[in-house]
């Protein structure tokens, strides 16, 4: 089962097997846990495994694996982030996709060598969706050729970028481009910002951490601003757009093209968002499966929490999303590898095609992800709000995900604006230029659904199902949008009164994605055994899935009353049906406790002496009595006393 998580047995057994020689290796463990550290400490400790990871790396990881590189990042940095997360997410594809050779030869090979450290920095205190309104300005200067950086105002700071504050020594920045007074829009630059020897801030530079945050903070998120800061002309990131000396601007061949980074990282995050997700239900399904409180039968013992229809309800669709995020995942992966390569031989075809499919994933499974790991959380009663859990840790950072790389109701726009294109096409009567991704538009319904009239497993009349629910609601908001227009609204005011319904849409769309993508690997698997339970969970997460948003199907008589009771009677056979897998389906995943960082949901399933030796192991129990009771507490409750006599 792995194998299949992780698209392979090759990569499977290299997780085993670096998980394994990190287990000999003490100096790559965490010192203490986490939460016993505070932010100081725990950004110390990431330095310390970043230091040890760029000395080792070689003997335990084939350094040039991205895979295997993420990892061992997993397993010895975690999740919190770490000095050099936006180096490898952002500042190394921003300057992979988007600097020109010779630019390449100057700086990607210093960043891959970890010569310098870099982020990305985009958005500002003002601004971090509209990009248009970006307030940074480069202005060319002809007779230096050079850009002169420059902060207006306090709302054009640069404010979020990831490593900014503290750690990194330069930076993409992103800012809004003007030569003789033209505005081009945000162009992105490569911009030194602290001296290479003594990391002090340039002159000009003015630099920062922004604070503690939800979490994720071992990253030093921060602001930056320049005071007419200037850099040489081919600082500006030239693969595809430049600048000559006399300032004439070369257009590149998609206007969008610097949007690269951002992307790469949704692309990659739905896999990451899938982890997380399978992170927190080891932890709950394990602790579950410990965990004895109640009688089902009143003449036995306590059972086992994971035996009450409402805790597998709560668990198991969420594990079914966990496997489809990460084999959807395995799909955008590829085609942001293909599009990358297209690119470079100027074909940018496929470039809508990968925006839209990402925007639309990028939102779905960050949600869906959060409620699932909070509902990990609740299922573990009042251990899981303790730190201990860990879940409120994964909650904060996975939760962080439905904000960065494009906020989510802005981000289901972007799809949106791509299915109200394809519903022009097929009104327009030309199905046929509608892409793969789409075609389903274009095709005819049945009048109802046959879900409960087919043999099992029957998935292509659910698939059938979601694709009547997407193509009514993505007409229909389309409709709406273009009948607005037809009174005389402009586009944007249309738009505008119509988005919630155009959301919904790219919402449908992207279900009937992930579901697609479910589909097509359980297809490909040919162990029988494997087959028979993944079948069993797909089975789960359609009937599941499909309860969710029937009201879309009923609504029209394409699903009838008695379907739905159909397709509930479903659910509640296969949450009994993956009872008895559902440890295995987690423990497919192959965590291990270091990577877990959990004390409920270690393999060993000792919770209570784990839990009892880890609050004793707290900071606030290595004395008995607290400074803040000798100041405070004791003169408090003297003087009441006294007071008393
Ligand atoms: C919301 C966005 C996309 C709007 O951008 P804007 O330039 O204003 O778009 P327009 O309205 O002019 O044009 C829309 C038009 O462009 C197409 N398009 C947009 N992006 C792309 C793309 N990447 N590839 C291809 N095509 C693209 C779009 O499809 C439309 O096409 P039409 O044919 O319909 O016209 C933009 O402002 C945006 O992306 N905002 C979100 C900002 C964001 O994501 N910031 C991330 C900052 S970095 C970060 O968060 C890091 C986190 C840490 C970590 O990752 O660890
Ligand atoms: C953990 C974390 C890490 C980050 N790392 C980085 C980084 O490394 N580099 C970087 O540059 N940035 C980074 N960011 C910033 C992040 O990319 C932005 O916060 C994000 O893109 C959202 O933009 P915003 O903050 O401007 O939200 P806003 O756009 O102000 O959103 C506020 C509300 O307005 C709504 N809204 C905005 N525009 C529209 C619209 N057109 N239509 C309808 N509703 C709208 C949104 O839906 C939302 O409800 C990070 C953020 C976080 C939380």
């Amino acid at each position: 089962m792995a194998a299949q998580i992780y698209s392979g047995e090759k990569y499977a057994s290299r997780r085993r097997e670096i998980s394994a020689n990190l287990a000999k290796r003490p100096e790559f463990h965490d010192s203490k846990p986490l939460p016993f550290m505070t932010r100081e400490e725990k950004i110390l400790e990431s330095s310390r495994k970043l230091t040890l990871i760029s000395k080792h790396m070689n003997e335990i990881i084939d350094p040039s694996d991205k895979r295997e590189l993420y990892h061992l990042n997993c397993e010895v940095l975690g999740i919190e982030g770490n000095p050099m997360a936006l180096h490898g997410d952002m500042f190394i594809p921003a300057l992979t996709a988007q600097a020109s050779d010779e630019q390449q030869e100057k700086w990607l090979s210093r960043a891959l060598r970890r010569e310098i450290i870099g982020t990305y920095a985009q958005t500002e205190l003002g601004h971090g969706t509209n990009l248009r309104k970006l307030e940074t300005i480069a202005t060319y200067d002809v007779d230096t050729q050079e850009f002169v950086l420059h902060t207006p105002q306090i709302t054009a700071l640069k404010w979020w970028p990831g490593n900014l504050g503290k750690s990194s020594n330069y930076a993409v920045v992103v800012a809004l481009m003007i030569i003789k007074g033209k505005n081009y829009g945000p162009q992105t630059f490569m911009v030194p910002l602290r001296d290479e020897k003594t990391h002090q801030p340039l002159k000009g530079i003015t630099i920062g951490d922004i604070g503690p945050k939800l979490a994720y903070n071992i990253v030093d998120n921060g602001f930056l601003g320049f005071d007419h800061y200037r850099i040489p002309r081919t600082n500006l990131l030239m693969r595809h757009t430049r600048v000559e000396p006399d300032g004439t601007f070369v257009k590149p061949p998609h206007a969008k093209i610097n949007y690269s980074a951002m992307v790469h990282v949704r692309s990659y995050m739905i896999t990451g968002q899938a982890i997380m997700l399978a992170y927190a239900l080891t932890i709950a399904t394990r602790y579950s499966s410990v965990r004895r409180q109640g009688q089902i039968d009143t003449t036995q013992p306590e059972v086992k929490v994971l035996e009450y229809q409402t805790q597998q309800h709560r668990l198991f669709p969420s594990i079914a999303r966990a496997y489809a995020f990460v084999f959807a995942g395995a799909e955008t992966v590829r085609l942001y590898e293909r599009v990358l390569q297209e690119v470079e031989t100027g074909n940018v075809s496929l470039m809508a095609d990968l925006h839209a499919l990402t925007s639309g994933l990028k939102s779905v499974v960050t949600h869906q992800t959060a409620q699932g790991i909070e509902q990990a959380r609740m299922a573990c009663g009042g251990h899981g709000y303790s730190q201990a859990s860990y879940i409120s840790e994964i909650f904060g950072v996975a939760v962080g995900g439905c904000t960065y790389e494009g906020e989510n109701l802005v981000m289901l726009q972007q799809l949106a604006r791509y299915l109200v294109k394809s519903a022009g096409l097929v009104q327009a009567g030309q199905s046929s230029k509608l892409g793969p991704l789409v075609a389903y538009l274009g095709a005819k319904s049945d009048s109802t659904s046959l879900i409960d009239r087919t043999p099992t497993p029957g998935f292509a009349e659910y698939v059938k199902t979601f694709q009547h629910i997407a193509r009514k609601q993505t007409l229909k908001a389309a409709q709406k949008l273009f009948g607005f227009m037809e009174k005389g609204d402009t586009r944007e005011v249309a738009w505008n009164k119509s988005t919630v319904e155009l959301n919904r849409a790219s919402r449908l769309h992207t279900r009937l994605y992930i579901v697609e993508a479910f589909v097509r690997r359980v297809e490909e698997v040919a162990d029988p055994r494997l087959k028979e339970v993944l079948t069993d969970l797909l089975r789960l997460h359609v009937n599941y899935e499909l309860l969710d948003v029937a009201a879309y199907a009923l609504e029209d008589g394409f699903l009838s009353s008695s379907q739905l009771d159909y397709i509930r009677e479903q659910l509640y056979f296969y949450l009994a049906k993956i009872r008895p897998n559902a440890v295995s389906l987690v423990d497919s995943w192959e965590f291990s406790d270091r990577e877990l960082r959990s004390v409920l949901g270690r393999r060993d399933g000792n919770v209570y002496e784990n839990l009892f030796a880890w609050a004793k192991a707290s900071p606030l129990n290595k004395t008995d009595v607290l400074p803040s009771v000798d100041k405070y507490l004791k003169p408090l409750m003297e003087s009441a006393r006294a007071s008393k006599l």
